[in-house]
């Protein structure tokens, strides 16, 4: 699919949609739990459709009532078939694999677009400590038996994914378990909102210090009825359309969010744009903006947009800790400096650095890629429409990784997007 967008006032106001981060984390331990829960508010996109299919294949009854899942979870560890499909949804297959170990059978975790080529060594390592198969090749990653109770070394700068996926498994092994997790800790915002989830499923893990996690055995997950808040890392995009080029209400969030892609609107404020709280969201003004330094480390998703932000604010803008951005759908640094230089934006990066200069009359004079990266395209859509001249992205399909309703909502607050 490729998207024409023609620069627009954009005007009235957005709801965002429900958080894939919160989505994934309540379906699996909805999934896990012997009982009835009720998940409300729930967006059908692709990373959350392979969460719900691989949660089916191990025995959770799931239900599709519109926005709506009744979960009947499972009772207990096996999985009806030996292929688990994770299409290009990183949560999901760095989920699944220690879940899915308690089958204790030989399954095959098999994916699309990008996926098997990040990086997966953490568990490879682990699982090899054990003394446990752990085999990757072409066509995807082959595991035969379960992880075991007891100490867990993990570095803390690669996916904080890893540390999730053995939060939600070593609570149900027989004894306890430590995991220690090497500084850097990185995206640790992603594992507070797993410790959140488990709590409410009634599943409890604690930190013994900043990097030491303390995982008592012999759990069980309790059903339980939830509502997914809204997701702060896709109101970003909405956001800095608005402080770069029209006043919008962003709405359907929850203020006490523990998201760390909150960060996203005082960022915004570090850049200059005004901005006031409302019932469930924010209003943000049409802003004077300037370039600031801004840490990613807790924040990684927001990076192509912030690439965005930097382009339209007065000076330079330094985006420090950024080198997990090369291990995601796409290179999304590469992507972004190839794209941004379409438009004339003077941007340049070392290996976790992006230096990015303002561009005062950006036109885009070839047609964009969306480097099979959902945040790439919509982070661009935001770019043309703010720019001077109506432009074209190519592979604008990857919106349904996360977003499948993405331009629908942009023309909602009269952005001129034609698909075709
Ligand atoms: O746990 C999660 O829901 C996620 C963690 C982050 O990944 P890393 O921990 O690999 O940075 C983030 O980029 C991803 O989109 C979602
Ligand atoms: C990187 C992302 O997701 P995942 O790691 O789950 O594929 C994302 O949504 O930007």
């Amino acid at each position: 699919m490729q998207a024409t967008i023609t620069p627009s006032k954009v005007s009235g106001a957005i709801c965002i949609p429900p958080s894939k981060s919160m989505a994934h984390r309540a379906i699996i331990c909805a999934s896990l739990a012997k009982g009835r829960s009720i998940i409300e508010h729930v967006e059908y996109s692709k990373d959350i459709l392979a969460t719900m299919d691989g949660m089916r294949k191990l025995g959770a009854i799931i239900t599709q009532e519109h926005d709506r899942l009744i979960i009947d979870g499972i009772q207990d560890f096996h999985c009806e078939s030996d292929e688990v499909f994770c299409n290009e949804s990183g949560s999901t297959l760095r989920f699944f694999i220690p879940i899915f170990s308690l089958c204790h059978q030989t399954l095959t975790f098999t994916g699309a677009g990008r996926l098997l080529q990040r990086p997966q060594k953490v568990y490879e390592d682990i699982f090899h400590e054990q003394g446990l198969y752990f085999s990757q090749n072409d066509k995807g990653i082959t595991i035969k038996e379960s992880l075991k109770p007891g100490e867990y070394h993990i570095k803390g700068d690669i996916s904080s994914q890893f540390i999730s996926g053995l939060l939600f498994t070593l609570p149900l092994l027989s004894k306890d378990s430590i995991l220690h997790i090497e500084p850097p800790f990185e995206s640790r915002s992603y594992v507070d909102l797993t410790l959140e989830m488990l709590e409410l499923f009634g599943v409890h893990v604690s930190y013994k210090d900043d990097h030491t996690l303390w995982i008592p055995g012999n759990q069980s997950y309790q059903p339980h009825d939830y509502r997914i808040e809204g997701d702060f890392s896709q109101l970003a995009f909405f956001a800095v359309l608005a402080a770069i080029s029209s006043d919008l209400d962003v709405t359907g969030i929850r203020h006490s969010s523990a998201q760390g892609d909150k960060a996203i609107i005082s960022i915004l404020k570090d850049f200059g744009a005004k901005i006031e709280e409302i019932e469930d969201g924010y209003h943000i003004s049409k802003s004077s903006l300037h370039g600031c330094v801004i840490d990613l480390a807790n924040c990684p998703d927001l990076g192509p947009i912030l690439c965005v932000l930097a382009m339209y604010a007065q000076g330079e803008t330094i985006i420090q800790n950024a080198q997990r951005l090369r291990i995601k759908e796409s290179d999304r640094i590469a992507a972004m400096e190839e794209e941004l230089r379409k438009f004339g934006v003077d941007i340049h990066s070392n290996e976790d650095t992006i230096f990015i200069k303002e561009c005062t009359h950006p036109i885009c004079k070839e047609t964009l890629s969306g480097h099979n990266d959902h945040r790439i395209v919509m982070a661009l859509s935001v770019a043309l429409l703010c720019s001077e001249q109506s432009g074209t992205i190519e592979g604008a399909q990857a919106i349904s990784k996360s977003y499948p309703t993405f331009f629908e909502d942009v023309t909602r607050i009269h952005g001129k997007v034609e698909c075709a």
